[in-house]
């Protein structure tokens, strides 16, 4: 086995997981409104108190089984600490906070940067700031004249808990992505500052494939390690087809995937991303949402060893595709819901597919996907059941809100 030298090394999706990066969520929760959850991608106001138990939960069965557990808002820190910018972050951060007054632009980073502790700082820019906390002369903008019911003169980020998605790891790096929405592109300012400046990930420790300031969209929990020879890819309604290209150029350079999978799945909130319908929880065993197996288009993109990339649509069935690209005889493609179409479709909604594998055959789910539990059961999974009742309502399960730093080789 191959020994872990460089600070980010994901070469599969079930490697025994060795080290992880988590959001816990904080007060940015408690900015959650019924009257714009859309806009900040919820469908319900979680009970911090109680997500973050089940958060702690989380964290607490990743490290009882080996894995180390690292906090996006610490490193944060430690790298705006690390980097002397913390100037340089809150005028960054101010940037994308879409306020145009100079009054309150100056407010909001005079109270940012008399906050000594980076820490607290950090989280108070993940919290937001609302209306009724700062006041200045002179301090609207036309916005807030018209849009007088929106309570934020800047918006919470409430999906940092799903640290599966600003970036993704593969290889010895990343891809620092560029969201489709506002809200979520924000987050990726974090990782921006980790692997610009964190004294172990930043500094050129890190690879990068992929940048915030790309103009069409990826997100990470499209991108799936599936082996150190593929990756697979949703077009989705997060992720761009052009993206994918732009991607796959650079990886045939930089790393040794020989293919990558792009799996159409369509734009829709439930199917958000290709990990909300399909895992993979072994070797030869991925999860899968029946909804998006009928007419399923996956390209396969290979390197032409010119700098171009060949791209082919596969003809075969998911499974002789994903066997071969594997080097498996055959794989088993577990049904959300057991096929069931009401189970499937309500285990789905509650993230039943979006599994985190933390070693081959050993898979972190929510207890609640009762149906989808026991066929992984009997499929021979060893699974870790947390509690997600609370941590659901952002729609993202153990996959969206872990990522990866460092996996062992398989
Ligand atoms: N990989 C994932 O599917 N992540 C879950 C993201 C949920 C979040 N509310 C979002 O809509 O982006």
């Amino acid at each position: 086995m191959s020994e872990i030298t460089r600070p980010i090394h994901v070469k599969s999706e079930i490697g025994p997981l060795k080290k992880v990066l988590l959001h816990r969520p904080g007060k940015e929760l408690e900015n959650l409104v019924p009257d714009f959850l859309e806009r900040l991608l919820f469908d319900d106001i979680p009970y911090l108190e109680d997500a973050q138990k089940e958060h702690d939960a989380f964290a607490e069965a990743l490290r009882e089984n080996g894995v180390e557990v690292l906090y996006l808002e610490k490193l944060a820190a430690e790298a705006i600490d690390a980097g002397g910018v913390k100037e340089q972050f809150v005028d960054e951060w101010l940037a994308e906070t879409g306020v145009q007054s100079q009054a309150m632009l100056k407010a909001l980073k005079d109270y940012l940067l008399g906050m000594d502790d980076t820490y607290e700082m950090v989280l108070k820019t993940m919290e937001g700031f609302r209306k009724t906390e700062i006041e200045v002369e002179g301090g609207k903008s036309l916005s807030d004249l018209y849009e007088t019911d929106y309570p934020f003169i800047v918006d919470p980020m409430p999906n940092l808990y799903f640290t599966r998605d600003p970036f993704a790891t593969m290889y010895n790096g990343v891809t620092l992505n560029h969201m489709m929405s506002d809200t979520r592109n924000r987050e990726t300012l974090y990782g921006k500052f980790i692997f610009d400046h964190h004294p172990e990930y930043g500094n050129g420790k890190v690879d990068r494939f992929y940048d915030r300031e790309e103009l069409t969209r990826i997100e990470g929990g499209d991108e799936l390690v599936l082996s150190k020879d593929v990756l697979a890819v949703g077009i989705s309604q997060r992720t761009d087809a052009r993206s994918i290209e732009k991607l796959a150029g650079r990886l045939f350079k930089e790393t040794d995937f020989k293919h990558i999978f792009a799996f159409l799945i369509g734009e829709n909130r439930k199917f958000m991303h290709l990990d909300t319908v399909f895992t993979m929880v072994d070797y030869d065993k991925f999860t899968i949402h029946p909804e998006i197996e009928g007419g399923l288009k996956v390209w396969d993109i290979t390197p032409n060893g010119d700098g171009s990339v060949n791209i082919k649509e596969t003809e075969d069935e998911l499974e002789n595709i994903l066997a071969d690209a594997l080097g498996q005889d055959s794989v088993q493609l577990i049904r959300c819901g057991d096929g069931d179409p009401v189970a499937s479709a309500r285990e789905q909604w509650n993230d039943g597919s979006n599994t985190l594998t933390i070693a081959p055959g050993v898979v972190v789910v929510y207890d609640r996907n009762t149906v989808t539990n026991r066929i992984l059961e009997e499929a021979g999974l060893k699974l870790i059941k947390v509690r997600g009742s609370e941590l659901v309502r952002g729609r993202g399960g153990p996959r969206c809100m872990s990522m990866p730093l460092q996996r062992e080789d398989i």
